[in-house]
């Protein structure tokens, strides 16, 4: 392959229009957390399914505004008072509980002065009458789609679902990756002379699609050698998405690509025009009647983080179902000058305070400490000029799941 880097939007666009979700299947309330919703969800009740009392007071009918009340009975929470409410008679009711027929108006318990089974008005009347009633209906009606197809489903989503009456959520299943760090320099243990370097991608990688729904597994460290790599490999062939780190590059020894296509992976792009991170590759291999996809991430420990933000983590949450995979910038003021940018978009590390963002000093692709002292990729556009302190840029948080 001789064609030269790609534009990002054009590699991300490719690889998540071949990306199609795993399976789908059903899950409890309980282990449906940062998993994405598989199809609609169509509420099976009505949300409150009757008129609730928003506060603690005392329901009255809304035609029978001025008292005194007599105090006939008492609407709880679970416990309504069946019979209906007449003129002249006040009904003590709690929060949630259903406001009983023939009234209409509840009023704070802390506006009413009481005396044995009387009641009469000492403060304020609610304005309007039913300001206090949750109305039957207010949140969501049998029938209504409370979930769109591809959301994430968070706590809120999560109690939504159980809410209007579901107890199986539609889930695509979890996505197998597999994850290779190789290269001869790669040491596990904790000797580690001036040759090597400790094996550090695999468990950073990880660490960063930990919270997705996915379930690792890590292979290697891999010699730079094709027959252990074909071994390698052959063990990730259960996987949905392999990524290897490292050998991604020109070197003699960067065996990656030929490694995949004796594994019968079909390169689709090698490189694009990013920094760090240009020798990303993407590969796509048939294995039964199952698409696995590989992408064959830099060894350098910060074009890996970078590329995994951009790429790994986006497939995964495509592959997962997610509605909008990609993540999403945010703008911030710089409080220090950065350079001009040359061909490739570049991704420089930063640390923001939810105002401002600080361009680290260290910027290369090697510099773990810098990259731990950061929170954010600050994208500049390829051709940029020098920015001013001041200036705003777009800012990619790394917490930033960009998917709503
Ligand atoms: N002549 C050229 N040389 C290089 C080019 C180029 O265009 N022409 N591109 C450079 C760029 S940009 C990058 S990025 C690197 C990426 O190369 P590889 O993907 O082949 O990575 P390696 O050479 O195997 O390793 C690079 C670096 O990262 C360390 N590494 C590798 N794996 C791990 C790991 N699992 N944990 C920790 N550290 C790892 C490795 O020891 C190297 O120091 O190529 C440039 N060269
Ligand atoms: O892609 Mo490389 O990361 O520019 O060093």
């Amino acid at each position: 392959m001789t064609a030269g880097p790609i534009p990002l939007e054009e590699a991300q666009a490719r690889l998540l229009a071949a990306a199609a979700p795993v399976s789908i299947e059903n899950v409890d309330p309980e282990g449906a957390m940062g998993r994405y919703l598989a199809e609609p969800l169509l509420a099976r009740r009505t949300q409150p399914a009757a008129d609730l009392s928003a506060m603690d007071g005392y329901a009255v009918s809304s035609y029978d505004l001025h008292g005194p009340w007599r105090l006939v009975g008492e609407s709880a929470a679970g416990h309504p008072y069946s019979s209906r409410v007449r003129k002249g008679e006040a009904i003590r009711i709690a929060t949630g509980a259903l406001v009983p027929d023939g009234t209409g108006c509840v009023i704070l318990q802390e506006d009413v002065a009481r005396s044995d089974d009387f009641i009469s008005l000492a403060g304020a009347l609610p304005s309007p009458p039913g300001k206090h009633i949750r109305r039957n209906g207010m949140d969501f009606r049998s029938g209504d789609t409370v979930l769109k197809r591809g959301v994430l489903l968070g706590p809120a989503q999560i109690a939504l679902a159980v809410t209007s009456g579901h107890r199986h959520i539609p889930v695509h299943r979890v996505v197998r990756v597999a994850v290779i760090d190789s290269g001869d320099e790669l040491a596990t243990g904790l000797e580690c002379p001036s040759h090597q370097i400790p094996a550090s991608n695999g468990i950073m990688l990880a660490a960063m699609i930990a919270g997705l729904p996915c379930r690792v597994t890590r292979l290697g460290p891999v010699p730079d050698d094709m027959t252990a790599l074909s071994h390698v490999l052959a063990e990730a062939q259960e996987a949905d998405i392999v990524v290897t780190t490292g050998g991604a590059s020109v070197g003699d020894h960067d065996l990656i690509r030929p490694a995949l296509e004796n594994w019968g992976a079909t390169l689709d792009f090698w490189r694009v025009a990013i920094k760090p991170g240009k020798p990303i590759l993407v590969a796509r291999r048939q294995s039964g009647n199952r698409e696995q996809f590989v992408l064959g991430l830099p060894g350098n420990p910060v074009s890996a983080f970078v590329t995994a933000h951009l790429f790994l983590l986006p497939l995964i949450r495509a592959a997962s179902g997610a509605e909008r995979p990609l993540p999403v910038a945010v703008k911030a003021q710089l409080a220090t000058p950065v350079p001009a940018t040359g061909k490739r978009r570049e991704f420089l590390r930063g640390r923001w305070d939810g105002t401002q963002v600080r361009v680290q000093q260290v910027q290369d692709s090697g510099a773990l400490a810098a990259l731990a002292e950061s929170n954010v990729l600050i994208d500049r556009p390829a051709g940029s000029h020098e920015a001013e302190a001041g200036a705003t840029v777009s800012i990619y948080p790394f917490a930033s799941a960009g998917n709503a």
